[in-house]
């Protein structure tokens, strides 16, 4: 009997935070896992930290907001790795501004970052499953603040719900291919983006260093802010078999802050 075939991962913004977690429980999980960043040293890094633990990773620096570029990283992916079947367009930026005062390149690097990002890989890693002929599996990056506008985060909420737009639409056009397409959305994860959030809210609550993230962390039912790890566990669920029979969701995993 022949051993199953390895399946192959690309996760981005793999370099630290959410990604990081999730590429190295992927591997755990035995798949092999293309680390993307758009810091090449980052990514090798985490690729590092893989391999020392046993696992098989790869290494490849991209600019989600470059089409080309996410079509190179999947190209890249097959020629060293054999193949893709799961793509996690995780990369994302965050922005502290009010409505009034986003520009039209906030606006412009917002959409280009989190919404052209996640289609761009839908696009590239789809065309590649599509070839392959054995299905696959997208997972994107949403968050709390796609189901749910968040004040001072407006633009960024917008690209999070648009996340969930593209997820609903794929998972139809898809289907008939055997891929399944999905979204995650955490709530308060303690990363380097909620960092730069806790700094971006103080200049607007007037709160010191950490006090914002304390706030927010006070509306989480389960009462401790949420993991990188906590999150990975989902994502290693919907990169399974077991969620095989899942498409076109965007489940929450935040501890429990927004329920629907
Ligand atoms: N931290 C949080 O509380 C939450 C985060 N999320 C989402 O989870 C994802 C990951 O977030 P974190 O790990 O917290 O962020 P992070 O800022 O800690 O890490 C993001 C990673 O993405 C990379 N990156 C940024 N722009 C990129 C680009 N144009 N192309 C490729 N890579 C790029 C960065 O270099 C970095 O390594 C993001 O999509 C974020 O919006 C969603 C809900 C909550
Ligand atoms: C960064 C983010 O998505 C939230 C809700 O904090």
């Amino acid at each position: 009997m022949s051993a199953p075939q390895e399946r192959v991962a690309v996760v981005t913004g793999a370099g630290r935070g959410i990604g990081e977690g999730i590429a190295r429980r992927l591997a755990a999980d035995g798949l092999a896992v293309m680390v993307s960043d758009i810091d090449a040293d980052t990514a090798a890094r985490t690729a590092e930290a893989i391999t020392a633990d046993g696992g098989r990773a790869a290494a490849h620096a991209a600019d989600v907001s470059d089409r080309d570029a996410c079509f190179a990283l999947v190209a890249a992916t097959r020629e060293q790795l054999g193949g893709i079947d799961v793509m996690v367009a995780n990369a994302g930026i965050a922005q502290v501004k009010t409505l009034l005062e986003v520009t039209p390149d906030d606006l412009q690097r917002m959409l280009a970052v989190n919404l052209g990002g996640v289609l761009w890989c839908l696009q590239a890693a789809a065309e590649a499953m599509i070839e392959q002929g054995r299905g696959g599996k997208i997972i994107s990056a949403s968050s709390i603040a796609g189901h749910q506008g968040f004040d001072h985060l407006g633009h960024y909420s917008a690209s999070k719900f648009g996340v969930r737009a593209l997820t609903q639409a794929g998972a139809k056009e898809l289907a008939q291919h055997g891929i399944t397409v999905n979204a995650y959305c955490p709530g308060i994860v303690d990363t380097t983006m909620w960092e730069e959030i806790d700094a971006g809210l103080g200049g607007y609550l007037g709160t010191g260093k950490g006090e914002a993230f304390t706030q927010y962390s006070q509306l989480i039912a389960l009462g401790r802010p949420q993991t990188a790890q906590d999150v990975a566990s989902y994502v290693s669920y919907l990169a399974s078999p077991d969620a095989d029979y899942m498409t076109g969701q965007a489940g929450i995993v935040d501890g429990g802050i927004v329920m629907i």
